[in-house]
């Protein structure tokens, strides 16, 4: 018997129960379509013998000890379906865990539900992919504390651990685990642009691939380092099999979506928050989506020939500004919504358990966390004073940067995105008077003055 199940032997659901397997605990496993959970014990070694597959979800239910724990890894349109299936078979006190890609607006409903039927419910995001679920992903848990209380060991073993800290955490009620995990992916969305972005710039200067390589190698070892420059690194050096041109050559360049990144953006929207850098991280995916619009538009706008004079320390200084730009977005989006939903979010826990083990996780997170422990000024991370100092040393060269290419033709959303939504933060006063006037003008919405207490004020337009 098992003290826990997992149910979708995909990608990730697969490499996590061998990862809980590995870890010394019993796991019942279950897929919809049989022969996979046949594949993941055969090609489990040693530990077939910590796993108990089930073909069916009786079979699988039955395998577990009560109180019983399932853990559900399956596409996000599949929650609903499964959790109708299992309710049945399930018991007061038993645990759902939905540990995949969730809206947590669905995984607030789904708790409330599955709460209703008696039973125990946790939405759970887990980052790191393939290689962090089998070895060590970070674990964002929302719920009940005791939802969490009976698989707690169990989640802080196979997490991935940051200088002996486990990299998984409670951090609040229904839907905070996978709201957290949203806004992981949404900057994992522009931190991908950003590097697409200088990729870009380098292509168009018409550097060698290999150097390019070397280059993000480099970069790995100062301050951008961080698992994305990482593997891109490598993903540069990596040659076609069948015609040995580099591999980023023979791909498309049309970037998937499965959602994260479009939510983060509608989260921000809803709460009054800016998350420009992501918004323009997800539009720069639905643009490369119009390749036959791509090719019309060179056609009759074609680039003008001029090469991109950027120095690579200033790429290297532009990535960072812009990252802990995009940073500091996500978190005053994390403690809005902490606010609206009362979370009480440890904003800075979040940014300790993104230390390792997520696809983000980089050296700059220990800096962050630092500094929300220290207290973000006005809720933000570009007023904390370590990071003023960083942004002081790094703005000039992210605005030489975003200049270079505009002059040159050359697309960075993500960086420009970043420039102006520092350029906005840094005034005082800025020019929404004139949209004010402009909505009194039209609508008689009236404003506030500067040298009077009150609103509702008008133009003399409305007379
Ligand atoms: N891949 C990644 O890097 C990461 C993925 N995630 C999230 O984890 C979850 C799983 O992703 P991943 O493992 O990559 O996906 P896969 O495509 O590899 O696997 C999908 C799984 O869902 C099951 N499934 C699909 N539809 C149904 C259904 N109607 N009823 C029952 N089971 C169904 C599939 O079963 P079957 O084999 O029968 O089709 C399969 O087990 C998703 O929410 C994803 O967003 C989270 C972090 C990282
Ligand atoms: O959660 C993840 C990584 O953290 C998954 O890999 C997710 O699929 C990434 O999002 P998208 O597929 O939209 O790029």
């Amino acid at each position: 018997m098992a003290r826990i199940g997992v149910t979708g032997m995909g990608t990730m659901g697969a490499a996590l129960a061998l990862n809980i397997a590995d870890n010394g605990f019993e796991v019942a496993v279950h897929n919809r379509s049989p022969e996979k959970t046949r594949a993941v014990v055969k090609g489990a070694g040693d530990l077939a013998e910590r796993l108990a597959p089930a073909e069916n979800l009786e079979d699988f239910v039955g395998s577990l000890t009560k109180p019983r724990a399932v853990l559900i890894m399956v596409n996000a349109s599949a929650v609903d379906a499964v959790i109708e299936d299992l309710v049945p078979l399930l018991e007061q006190g038993d645990l759902i865990v939905d540990a995949g890609n969730a809206n947590f607006n669905d995984t607030r409903r789904r708790a409330k539900s599955v709460e209703d039927a008696g039973l125990l419910f946790l939405g759970v995001g887990v980052s790191g992919g393939e290689e962090g679920a089998r070895f060590g992903p970070s674990i964002m848990v929302g719920g009940t504390p005791e939802a969490y209380a009976p698989i707690r060991d169990i989640i802080e073993a196979i997490a991935a651990e940051f200088e002996g800290d486990a990299c998984a955490d409670f951090l609040g009620t229904d839907g905070v685990g996978h709201l957290v995990k949203t806004v992981h992916n949404g900057i994992e969305y522009a931190d991908m642009q950003l590097i697409a972005e200088a990729y870009g710039l380098l292509r168009a200067d018409g550097r060698d691939i290999d150097r390019m390589a070397d280059l993000f190698g480099q970069w790995n070892d100062g301050p951008l380092q961080s698992y994305l420059i990482e593997i891109t690194s490598e993903i540069l050096k990596t040659k076609d099999r069948d015609t040995g041109r580099p591999i980023v050559d023979v791909i498309l360049d049309q970037a998937g979506q499965k959602g994260t990144g479009r939510w983060t953006v509608i989260e921000a929207l809803k709460m009054g928050q800016s998350a420009t850098a992501i918004e323009s991280a997800v539009a720069a995916r639905s643009w490369s989506a119009l390749s036959d619009t791509r090719a019309a538009a060179e056609a009759a706008f074609p680039p003008d020939g001029r090469v991109a004079e950027v120095l690579d320390t200033d790429l290297e200084a532009a990535l960072l500004a812009a990252r802990i730009l995009t940073y500091g977005q996500g978190m005053a989006l994390l403690e809005a919504a902490s606010a609206e939903f009362e979370w009480s979010l440890d904003l800075a826990r979040v940014a300790e358990i993104w230390r390792a083990g997520c696809i983000i996780r980089s050296s700059l997170l220990d800096d962050i966390s630092a500094a929300i422990r220290h207290g973000l000024p006005h809720g933000q991370l570009l007023l904390e004073p370590a990071f003023v100092a960083r942004l002081h040393e790094t703005i000039p060269a992210l605005r030489r940067v975003v200049t270079a290419a505009m002059l040159n033709g050359q697309s960075v959303p993500a960086m420009a995105a970043s420039l102006s939504f520092f350029d906005t933060l840094r005034r005082a006063r800025g020019t929404t008077d004139l949209i004010q006037a402009q909505r009194d003008f039209f609508g008689r919405h009236g404003f506030k003055r500067v040298d009077r207490d009150g609103d509702g004020f008008h133009g003399p337009w409305a007379d």
